[in-house]
């Protein structure tokens, strides 16, 4: 691994501390109990998103002199950037965290651009991570260096070699770089703060080596002056006591104590090493791999455990000794059971569940898994994740869920190569590390949301990762050797396929999964949700009863989406309200009677409902007010969320002739409405509607799609809008239950649209009775459910028309024969 483009990042986050220095090259324990300092760790350490977040800035306060005028010392301009080898955590007797750090180089701290939770500063590097040689022209640096390894080396002779530091320090003496070894000196020791400080604020060498060669000398003197006189301790400054001669390389215990801050103990450094040897070996590593692990461990024996190196090396080999290279959780796959598992945990999804079952069934007879990789479709909340959570459940497998959204670095999923400080392996590698088995079922969800950014694509990353004939041999940049990834089931999701990049739809097999009807949505919140979220919340079914009435109000009133992830949440506040009703109550109340009535159960009918939810947000009402009254017509749109009735106002008053479209349209749908309008005027004389050029001049025409910040594109409202001008300059009222959808052209040719399905099923959810279909269109309504068509009646057409036909109340009357209808249509 090569050090020399190495650099910190520009903006890092800071460790505040107190009356201590870290210098670079040197490690340090650092107990953390500051609000600050704990938020830093919490967001920064703790939720690892980038690859920097390792990297910390930790800066010393300035010495008491310093103190400004609020008392609050000021923070040193030059700290030192830290790489955080580990973090461990304590609940009791009060939250806190115990850092260990290691010094990588200093920095100037330019300025502060964030305070609150935790500092972030922009930091300039002052010291270079791979020092170059030394200048040999500069002669009196060179005898400053020369007396500086005499002065370093005398000290170490007068150490414990028995510590494992010293003798380390004193095999790399020749060999260590001035730099380093200058810091790594004054680091070992007895100085004070101030002395530490100016040996941290000295960038140049000759003046880092002129401050700390002193606090060497004093060092020496002091134990020379001990060992002559081991009773004298009177000369306290240089005292050090026998019994803590090993003491020298650490800072004494009650120094830290108060001033909560240790160099790290190495004794038991050996022991650790030994103990990664070990966990090599019980990690049974393929050959390729044993080979690599083994020689970073022999590297890392050989470093100085203070070096920036070893924490980076010995991360890897940890990883290495971690990862499940040979270990599978047992396989108990029974095509009974995974169908009653299946059936159990959720409601529906026929389709999907039949296709689950034989992707299964084949997986079983084969036994391998190579084959497509199964991707989920549909939109959210529909139980994409929980099927995959309850495949692998019905496997006897572990389940990892990586979520890809936003996911726009190639890293992510492939790790980053080493040389990177604070490099991390990918998701996958992490994913297997935190499951602890190389067979878990592995969701990668929401892969249509992947983007590309200026560090690759990840998508190019994920067609490795999915390819069964390459996926065998997938190498992380991070471990650079090959793992195999053949043993891992891999299951996708996604809302839509628009987003998916071709290779890697190419690679999947797309099971859709649709939106639910009002009665699958009754049935699932009854006996999946609600048992689940009583028992979330601590309540037991004799607490509480609720009516199938407030469900059905829940469903229909307060909640207006494809899946039922609202629903669930609605029914979780509804459970939380009880919740405190229960626990408010009297131990008494909840088993005796009070007035030969008990409390218990509550129960939530319709006005509870009310009264915990607050008004219904979806009301029917509130449609129907608006239906019925000419100008208004309702549509059927398609988005990645589902199905969605799309109402369509237009009115006209006196103006200039504008046309103003309002609602968070997209330009196709923009389009739309000039279309129709245009159709309109053209064809309003077939219709006995008189709408001239002299009219549209002195007349602005505002069409408005209610549901502003809803985002509305494509073609398919056509037909409503056309349908809803006719009926505003006729003033003839549209049926109030009747929905439409349908392309329109300028002839008035009505063309097929996409997502029929969800968009009946969002019909049949508003309760509309009524839908109208382009006739092309016909042959998608096999997949509604039985249940939702048996409410409907569908209208297939052709033309405006037969639109207008259909919706107009007592039908609309048109001047024009059906021959010219007839020869309209075949010109086109
Ligand atoms: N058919 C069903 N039967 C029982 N529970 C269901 C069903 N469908 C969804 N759920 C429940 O709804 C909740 C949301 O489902 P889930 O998180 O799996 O949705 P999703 O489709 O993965 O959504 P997203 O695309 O947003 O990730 C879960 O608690 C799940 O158990």
């Amino acid at each position: 691994m090569t050090s020399m483009m190495m650099s910190i990042p520009r903006q890092i986050p800071l460790l505040v501390i107190d009356e201590e220095v870290l210098l670079p090259g040197s490690s340090m324990k650092i107990p953390v109990t500051s609000s600050r300092n704990m938020a830093m760790i919490k967001s920064r350490l703790l939720n690892q998103r980038s690859l920097t977040s390792t990297i910390i800035g930790v800066v010393p306060k300035e010495p008491e002199q310093h103190l400004d005028i609020s008392g609050t010392a000021p923070l040193h301009t030059v700290g030192t950037a830290a790489v955080v080898v580990q973090v461990t955590g304590i609940s009791w007797p009060q939250p806190s965290f115990t850092l260990l750090v290691t010094g990588l180089c200093r920095f100037r701290l330019e300025k502060l651009v964030m305070e609150v939770p935790y500092l972030v500063g922009v930091v300039t590097q002052l010291d270079k991570l791979a020092v170059d040689d030394e200048d040999d022209d500069n002669q009196e640096l060179m005898d400053l260096i020369q007396s500086f390894r005499v002065e370093a080396s005398k000290l170490l002779e007068m150490l414990d070699v028995s510590n494992s530091t010293v003798a380390r320090l004193k095999r790399m003496l020749g060999t260590l770089p001035a730099h380093h070894l200058a810091d790594l000196c004054a680091s070992l020791v007895n100085a004070s703060f101030i002395e530490k400080l100016q040996v941290l604020d000295a960038v140049d060498l000759s003046e880092r080596l002129k401050k700390s060669l002193p606090l060497l000398v004093r060092q020496i003197e002091g134990l020379e002056m001990l060992r002559k006189s081991p009773n004298n301790r009177t000369e306290k400054h240089y005292a050090i006591q026998p019994k803590n001669r090993v003491m020298i390389i650490r800072p004494q215990r009650d120094t830290y104590s108060r001033s909560d801050h240790a160099l790290v103990p190495s004794d038991d450094e050996g022991d650790e090493l030994q103990e990664l040897h070990q966990k090599l070996r019980a990690a049974k590593l393929p050959p390729h791999a044993s080979k690599v692990a083994m020689k970073e461990l022999q590297r890392l024996k050989k470093l100085a455990s203070m070096s920036p190196e070893s924490g980076i090396i010995r991360t890897y080999v940890e990883l290495m000794a971690e990862l499940p290279w040979s270990k599978s959780s047992p396989e108990t796959l029974d095509i009974n059971k995974a169908r009653q598992d299946l059936d159990a945990d959720h409601y529906a999804m026929d389709k999907l569940k039949r296709r689950v079952l034989e992707y299964l069934a084949v997986r079983q007879l084969k036994n391998n898994l190579r084959g497509p990789i199964l991707c989920f479709v549909g939109p959210p909340g529909v139980g994409k994740t929980s099927v995959g959570r309850s495949i692998a459940q019905t496997l006897g497998r572990e389940f990892h869920r990586i979520s890809l959204g936003g996911s726009c670095n190639q890293s992510d999923i492939r790790g980053h190569r080493r040389t990177y400080i604070g490099a991390m392996p990918g998701r996958i590698i992490q994913g297997l590390k935190t499951v602890g088995v190389n067979n878990p079922v592995m969701l990668l969800d929401e892969i249509d949301k992947l983007s590309t950014g200026i560090h690759g694509d990840p998508a190019a990353a994920l067609l490795e990762v999915l390819d069964p004939e390459q996926n065998c041999n997938f190498v992380d940049h991070y471990l650079n050797v090959p793992f195999d990834l053949s043993k891992v089931m891999f299951i996708a999701t996604a809302n839509t396929t628009r987003t998916i990049p071709p290779a890697l739809l190419d690679r999947m097999e797309l099971i859709h999964v649709q939106g639910y009807t009002q009665e699958e949505k009754l049935h699932i919140a009854s006996r999946h949700l609600l048992p689940k979220q009583l028992e979330e919340h601590g309540l037991e079914s004799h607490m509480v009863q609720f009516p199938m009435e407030s469900i059905k109000i829940l469903v229909s009133c307060y909640t207006r989406e494809a899946g039922v992830r609202t629903l669930e949440r609605k029914l979780g506040a509804l459970c939380r309200a009880v919740a405190v009703h229960v626990a408010e109550m009297n131990v008494g109340d909840l088993t005796k009677k009070d007035n030969g009535q008990t409390k218990l159960p509550i129960i939530l009918d319709e006005a509870a409902v009310e009264d915990i939810l607050g008004p219904a947000l979806y009301s029917n009402n509130e449609l129907w007010s608006r239906l019925g009254q000419p100008g208004v017509a309702v549509g059927l749109a398609w988005t990645t969320v589902g199905g969605e009735v799309l109402l369509v106002e237009a009115n006209k008053m006196e103006g200039d002739g504008e046309l103003v479209l309002t609602g968070h349209l997209g330009d196709v749908m923009k389009e739309s409405a000039r279309l129709a309008l245009n159709w309109v005027r053209t064809t309003a004389r077939e219709y006995g509607l008189q709408i001239d050029g002299e009219l549209l001049a002195h007349t602005d025409l505002h069409i408005h799609f209610p549901a502003g910040a809803v985002g509305k594109d494509g073609p398919s409202a056509g037909v409503t809008i056309a349908a809803a001008l006719i009926s505003l300059f006729s003033e003839r009222p549209i049926d109030a239950d009747v929905a439409m959808t349908g392309e329109i052209t300028l002839r008035g040719v009505v063309l097929p649209v996409g997502g029929v399905k969800e968009k009946v099923l969002a019909a049949h959810r508003a309760g509309l009775k009524q839908v109208i279909l382009p006739k092309k269109n016909g042959k998608d309504l096999h997949e509604v459910p039985e249940n939702v068509k048996k409410d409907l009646t569908f209208v297939l057409v052709s033309h405006m028309d037969e639109v207008l036909q259909a919706a107009f109340t007592g039908g609309f009357p048109t001047v024009a024969s059906p021959q010219d209808m007839g020869s309209v249509i075949s010109k086109l």
